[in-house]
């Protein structure tokens, strides 16, 4: 597969709509997300660890806000049980047709559903392990709790989620350090500081990251018995919760 460069805010723009999961972003999402995200493809290797841990004979696995089916991808390569099914969610439709090439790249004997949908409306079932990487923050933030606890309910006892978010943090000059180390990782990544803002404000009504501490009241709230902050990079960091 060519990886075609992210330069979508690389010209200066009229006016800045707000950032879509459109076409344009699809064909060059992986670009796009590996030079944004610090530790992208660390989680990612480390989805595949886990998903040899948690995900059991005979379960469902969910992989919500899917793109390009990155993590399933990760997750489908650590499975070793029998009789898993992966279902990947999104409701890009660009996003969604891209992703069955991705995954027909591959053989594997794990059967992957790709459903173009919105999250908030699909059944959580039978479920060893659901990963949200990157997705949660971009649910209007009242709808975020009712998404986890429906994931919650259609877990197994002892299902494993994983959730990968940008943090925001609430002591003001902890968030300016952290934001600017993410200013500085995509800067040495090629990204000029038109690029920087222009994405900024495209982002800023669409993406609402939560602290740390809303998430762990989230998954206590639940009803997740533990979880645990596993990797953080400046602001970007990855969580599990175990039922
Ligand atoms: N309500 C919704 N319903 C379904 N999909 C949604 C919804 N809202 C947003 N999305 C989808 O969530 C994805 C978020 S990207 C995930 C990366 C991937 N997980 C990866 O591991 O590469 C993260 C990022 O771009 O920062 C997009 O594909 C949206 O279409
Ligand atoms: O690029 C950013 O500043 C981000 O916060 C992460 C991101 C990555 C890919 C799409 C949207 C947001």
């Amino acid at each position: 597969m060519t990886v075609e460069q992210d330069k979508i805010f690389s010209k200066p723009l009229d006016q800045i709509g707000d950032f879509r999961f459109d076409d344009t972003v699809a064909s060059v999402f992986p670009d796009m997300i590996s030079r944004s995200i610090p530790g992208y493809g660390e989680i990612l290797q480390t989805l595949s660890k886990l998903a040899r841990k948690a995900v059991t004979a005979d379960s469902q696995v969910y992989d919500l806000g899917c793109s390009l089916g990155a993590a399933t991808l990760a997750m489908r390569r650590g499975i070793r049980e029998t009789g898993v099914k992966i279902i990947a969610v999104d409701n890009s439709e660009a996003m969604i047709n891209r992703a069955q090439s991705h995954l027909q790249a591959y053989v594997s004997d794990v059967p992957v559903e790709l459903v173009c949908a919105d999250i908030r409306d699909v059944a959580i079932e039978h479920a060893s392990m659901v990963v949200l990487n990157f997705t949660l923050q971009f649910l209007a933030p009242e709808d975020r709790d009712r998404l986890v606890t429906k994931v919650y309910r259609g877990m197994c006892p002892g299902g494993l989620l994983v959730v990968s978010e940008k943090l925001v943090f609430a002591q003001p000059q902890t968030h300016r350090l952290m934001d600017d180390l993410h200013l500085d990782f995509k800067r040495a990544n090629g990204y000029s500081e038109l690029e920087i803002s222009q994405k900024r404000t495209a982002l800023e009504n669409v993406m609402r990251p939560d602290t740390l501490e809303q998430h762990q009241a989230r998954f206590a709230k639940a009803g997740f018995r533990e979880s645990s902050l596993w990797f953080q990079c400046y602001n970007f960091a990855s969580m599990v919760a175990i039922k």
